[in-house]
């Protein structure tokens, strides 16, 4: 099937400094991609050279099979949706939606109508004579994705959607902005900082790491099978240890902890109990000189309690080792 969106060899770079190495991936039809990584890892470039906002260093994009690398922002089917909203302050809810329209030269009856049906998409009709400044940060981030959806886009890309929100609004908007990208069946390609946000979205999620892709798959692989320790340490929930034998991810939910001197496991000292309700995480500094972590369900954590200062060790099933590469 031929892919929405495909980036062949995509390289950014601002004067001598690179942001994004040679970068390919090809996005499936209709899905949702979440680009995920540390502060500076090149995803917002990434974002941007898509949209057409950056020039592209060298390499290609093609949108829908057409290249696109040369062709400006409106002529390529996208749309961008961006972290600081950026609505028209002196324009209501459904004029502020209806401007991505009036851009493209639709006149005002028409463009009106059709703004209304995207606000009630976002489910915002009781709003459309609002101004942004009578509007909640939740409800004016609904309105500047109306705004971007009202073209049609094939691609709508999504810079930092969800960051200013607080964290309820976060998770509301999250069901948002997944059940629009199922209905609308388009490619949502969206930028994240958060890890939960992008395994939660993700129909492929793209970890990326000093201006490359560490990993691009869905969500489950790479929970189960991280390519490298930067995965595995990025996404988190694993324990990444050295080893006689080489070096592993092991899931910090697979883990068990062995309480007491001489107990089986590596052996290790508690220096950390943090409750968090359905599980309790032991934080263990090990003998060796690694640290790890055990997220034990409550129950099993009360039955053997520890406290830091405590002798414990730390286990796992020989099939929760997952062998990880060397780095090169
Ligand atoms: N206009 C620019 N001029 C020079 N360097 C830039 C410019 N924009 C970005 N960079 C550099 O390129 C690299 C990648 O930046 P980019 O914004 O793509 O990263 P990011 O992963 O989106 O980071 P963040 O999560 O902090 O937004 C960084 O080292 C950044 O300093």
């Amino acid at each position: 099937m031929r892919a929405d969106v495909e980036l062949i060899s995509v390289t950014k770079r601002y004067g001598a400094a690179i942001a994004v190495d040679g970068i390919s991936l090809a996005i499936p039809p209709a899905s949702y991609c979440c680009l995920l990584g540390p502060s500076g890892c090149g995803k917002t470039s990434t974002l941007r050279m898509i949209a057409g906002h950056e020039s592209i260093s060298a390499g290609d994009i093609l949108l829908a099979g057409r290249n696109v690398t040369d062709l400006a922002p409106v002529e390529r089917g996208t749309a961008m949706m961006f972290q600081s909203y950026a609505l028209f302050p002196h324009l209501t809810a459904l004029e502020n939606i209806a401007f991505g329209l009036r851009m493209r030269g639709v006149g005002k009856p028409e463009r009106l109508a059709k703004a209304g049906e995207y606000l009630r998409l976002v489910q915002l009709e009781k709003m459309a004579d609002r101004l942004p400044a009578q509007l909640s940060g939740g409800q004016q981030q609904r309105v500047a994705l109306a705004r971007a959806l009202i073209t049609r886009p094939k691609v709508l890309l999504l810079d930092e959607p969800l960051s200013a929100l607080d964290p309820f609004l976060r998770g509301q908007m999250r069901e948002e902005l997944k059940r629009l990208q199922r209905e609308l069946g388009i490619t949502f390609i969206h930028v994240t900082h958060g890890q939960e946000e992008a395994m939660a979205l993700s129909d492929i999620a793209v970890v990326m790491d000093h201006g490359r892709i560490a990993q691009a798959a869905p969500p489950r692989e790479i929970f189960e099978r991280p390519a490298s320790a930067f995965v595995a340490r990025f996404i988190g929930g694993h324990n990444v240890i050295r080893l006689d034998s080489g070096r592993y991810a092991i899931r910090t939910d697979r883990s068990w902890l062995a309480p007491g001197e001489g107990t089986p496991g590596l052996p290790g000292r508690v220096t950390a109990v943090e409750y968090q309700g359905p599980v309790v995480r032991v934080v263990l500094a090990l003998a060796d000189g690694q640290s790890a972590e055990a997220v034990l369900p409550d129950a099993h954590y009360h039955a053997a309690p520890v406290a830091p200062g405590d002798a414990a060790s730390l286990g796992w099933e020989a099939q929760d080792a997952h062998p990880l590469p060397e780095d090169a």
